[in-house]
């Protein structure tokens, strides 16, 4: 079952095309990650595909276009953690995060016992429970991160759209959160969408890549399909050696 399908999409933003006729299929459980130079259009294209722009061409999430899907029916349906998501002021944790269960709560009622529990059950595990008072701007860049992704963990919804959701994160928070991820797609069937900079962790985790340049995907494939010294000298423009790991190839930048 394909759960997230793109069929020659293409966004312009004033009068740039920023996504150029891009295909994309994503399976139910699967992880793609999507990698690329900065402005490649990863951010862009996650967001047509979101729902969260216009595009032409077709976007379909388990087999219903997007813009078909009611706002309430495609919060159920998939999530999305933006580069830079906004934050109503003065917003505690607690309640942003309890945002993510607003397609579950009636118009003009609010949140159950169950809502609640779930929400706390998420924060638990993105080690941000202790932050649950706090204003999210008095929360540090990475602490805040995980928060963000705890309201789209909240949705519940079977795909996650994420865009670089690790970036902010030390080395030990940026793992947990990915194996968190992992386990949640190995118990649940979560399909996961994302993009990332960090190449080498990308390969760990992804079962394939896609390499975007100019707003076309350039490569795709697993890791060792994708990682290659030609591929990332042409698209990044620099010079690194591709090193064979025990989890996947390791990127390694060289100087000069
Ligand atoms: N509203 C806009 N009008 C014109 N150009 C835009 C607009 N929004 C984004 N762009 C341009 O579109 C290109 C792609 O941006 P996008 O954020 O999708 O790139 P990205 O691959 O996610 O980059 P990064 O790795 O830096 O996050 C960039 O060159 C950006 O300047």
């Amino acid at each position: 079952m394909t759960a997230v399908l793109a069929r020659d999409l293409r966004v312009r933003l004033d009068g740039n095309v920023i996504v150029d006729g891009i295909d994309l299929d994503v399976s139910r459980g699967e992880w793609v990650t999507v990698i690329g130079p900065n402005g490649a259009g990863k951010s862009t294209a996650l967001r047509a595909i979101g729902g969260l722009l216009p595009f032409t061409g077709t976007v379909e999430l388990n087999g219903t276009s997007v813009d078909r899907l009611h706002r309430r029916e495609r919060a159920k349906t998939i999530a999305t953690v933006a580069q830079s998501p906004t934050v109503p002021p003065g917003m505690r944790v607690l309640d942003y995060a309890l945002l993510g269960r607003t397609p579950y709560i009636p118009p003009l009622g609010r949140e159950s016992a169950a809502d609640l529990a779930a929400v706390e059950e998420v924060l638990e595990s993105l080690d941000v429970a202790r932050f649950a008072g706090r204003r999210l701007e008095t929360l540090s860049g990475g602490e805040r991160q995980r928060v963000f992704l705890s309201r789209a963990l909240a949705q519940g919804a079977g795909i996650l759209l994420l865009d670089e959701p690790t970036s902010a994160l030390d080395i030990g928070h940026q793992q947990e959160v990915l194996e968190l991820i992992d386990r949640l797609r190995t118990e649940r069937g979560l399909t996961v969408l994302m993009t990332m900079h960090d190449l080498t962790t990308a390969g760990e985790y992804a079962d394939r890549m896609v390499l975007l340049a100019e707003g076309a995907v350039v490569a795709a494939g697993t890791a060792r399909e994708v990682l290659t010294e030609d591929n990332l000298a042409k698209h990044y423009r620099v010079r690194v050696r591709v090193i064979e790991g025990d989890h996947g190839p390791l990127v390694v930048p060289v100087r000069g």
